[in-house]
């Protein structure tokens, strides 16, 4: 069954108390800012100049695009350090500032680590507020929704979505907690003493809208141990990984953006959010970028898949190679141990990434220990050098390991119902691929936006394994022509060439019984 993200039905009849004249603005869902006028944001630079904080004259709110929404620009040049925001500690808006008793009741309930929604209902609060709050100018400046968010995507785009089951699990256990945490301690609040909105109706789609207006845009300036907050007009930066500002905390609890270099005159004035691959992008923010240097592809570790790998990997002309003991032997199990993947409490997640040197250490690791001769190979290293990409066990094992490893990686590219090409073809608004894919059947057509977003997604991650496999396959091939006489070497190119082809190649037929065993790869 395709689950459904929240509805957005909330923004077009909004509860008046809730949204005040909002209710037309709504309706044209593909605008990313849909209220925020030059007077609101206008008021916004006063309230935070008469409350203390500075806004440079150089500072200058620009109006929404159908990119990135609205956002800062430089009115004319300034220099690297210049101050060009100070937020003083009154201005920022965190869930440990309220002293309302009935609202830090509510909080509690929220577990520590979803401080996204801790930081959502104080946003409701002031909402609800109105004019009596002491954010009202900062409340009132804030998008009515942040479309790309994928909580709020369609059954379509969500079924589209699906092929990457890492980002699709996060959303249905997101949407999943919204609702439970709404019918738990929410419903029964208007009317009942313990009430902090007034009377208010709040759901699940409500406190999704302020869940998406903290994650989209909440920092944690004065460091890990400090509550994540919403810095009113900083919070208006677009990101960009080359930023030209920077936030840092500064006196007395203050935040300040500075231009961590030389700015133009008419430059949008750009922070980095951090290095974040395209799933938490996506996710948190609704939006990614293409090409993400930071992009990840997540696997679950699970042994089937590696001995999957590595027969995929062998191909047909290879020379035979003694099938791996994948994880049974007791110098296995110590190492496996150690790297957190056996175990009551075990971290299964593994990756594939441009910024992980392709894989993560702990994927080289397993691929290194699996195809490892004996437990001599691996007498005295730790997880850590066994993850080493400059620590190899020798070049035979690393011969075997990266095809194991790219073997992996062949075979997850195999499982998507799409090919990378399927997509990027359905992206330029060709045929429609079959309903496995997510996209409504039929002819060529314009994506919706939102599955438009998650086509682009898997599309991405396709692009990245694609990547994983080409520079692989190039290191085992200059790994290949050191350690093989003359006429094995020829098979063993053409092996790895065969499984560098991905989804192009078929599986041989022990490689299709291990897939047909192994089921889904991720999540
Ligand atoms: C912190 S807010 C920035 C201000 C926002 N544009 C606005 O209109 O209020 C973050 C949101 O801006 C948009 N955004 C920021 N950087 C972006 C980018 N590089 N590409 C696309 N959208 C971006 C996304 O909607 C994101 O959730």
């Amino acid at each position: 069954m395709i689950f459904s993200g929240l509805t957005q039905h909330w923004c077009k009849r909004p509860p008046a108390t809730l949204w005040p004249g909002s209710g037309t603005a709504l309706r044209r869902r593909s605008s990313l800012r849909l209220f925020a006028s030059a007077s609101s944001a206008d008021r916004l630079v006063q309230w935070v100049s008469s409350s203390g904080g500075t806004v440079s004259p150089t500072v200058h709110v620009s109006p929404p695009d159908s990119v990135m929404g609205a956002g800062l620009r430089a009115s004319k040049a300034c220099r690297s350090g210049e101050l060009l925001v100070s937020l003083p500690r009154s201005c920022q808006l965190s869930y440990d500032g309220s002293t309302e008793p009935n609202l830090l009741q509510l909080i509690s309930k929220v577990p520590e680590e979803l401080w996204g929604a801790k930081l959502a209902l104080r946003v409701l609060k002031e909402r609800i507020m109105g004019p009596d709050s002491p954010f009202h100018s900062y409340i009132d400046n804030l998008p009515m929704g942040v479309p790309g968010i994928p909580m709020f995507f369609s059954p379509d785009a969500i079924r589209a979505l699906e092929q990457y089951p890492p980002l699709s699990e996060q959303v249905k256990k997101r949407c999943r907690w919204l609702l439970s945490f709404s019918s738990e301690h929410l419903s029964a609040l208007p009317g009942s003493p313990a009430d902090p909105f007034l009377g208010t109706p709040v759901d699940a789609n409500i406190l999704g809208w302020a869940l998406a207006m903290t994650t989209s845009r909440a920092f944690r300036v004065q460091g890990p141990q400090h509550p994540a907050a919403l810095l009113p007009l900083i919070d208006m930066s677009n990101h960009s990984f080359a930023p030209n500002c920077e936030v840092k905390p500064g006196p007395g609890g203050s935040v300040e953006m500075v231009a961590s270099r030389d700015i133009r005159a008419e430059e949008d004035l750009l922070l980095s959010y951090g290095k974040l691959d395209n799933t938490f992008l996506l996710l948190d923010y609704g939006f990614m970028v293409p090409g993400n240097p930071h992009d990840t592809v997540l696997i679950r570790y699970d042994p089937i898949m590696f001995e999957a790998g590595h027969l995929l990997a062998q191909g047909q002309g290879a020379p035979p190679d003694n099938a791996p003991d994948l994880g049974s032997a007791t110098f296995q199990q110590q190492l496996l141990t150690e790297m957190n993947l056996l175990g009551p409490k075990a971290d299964l997640e593994l990756a594939f990434g441009r910024s992980l040197q392709r894989c993560s250490p702990r994927l080289l690791a397993v691929a290194r220990l699996f195809t490892a001769a004996s437990a001599a190979e691996v007498r005295g290293r730790s997880a850590d050098d066994l993850g080493a990409w400059d620590q190899p066990l020798s070049l035979i094992n690393e011969v075997k390991a990266l095809r194991m490893v790219a073997g992996v990686a062949a075979m997850l590219l195999t499982r998507f119902p799409t090919t990378l090409e399927q997509d990027r073809r359905a992206l330029e608004g060709g045929p429609a691929v079959a309903a496995e894919g997510g996209l409504p059947e039929g002819g060529p057509h314009q994506l919706a936006p939102d599955v438009r977003a998650a086509v682009q997604l898997r599309a991405e991650k396709k692009a990245v394994l694609s990547e994983v496999l080409q520079d692989i396959g190039h290191r085992i091939r200059g790994l290949a022509s050191q350690t093989v006489p003359q006429g094995a070497a020829e098979a063993y190119r053409e092996s790895v060439s065969q499984a560098s082809g991905g989804q192009k190649r078929k599986f041989s037929t022990s490689s299709r019984k291990a897939k047909m065993r192994n089921g889904k790869g991720f999540g």
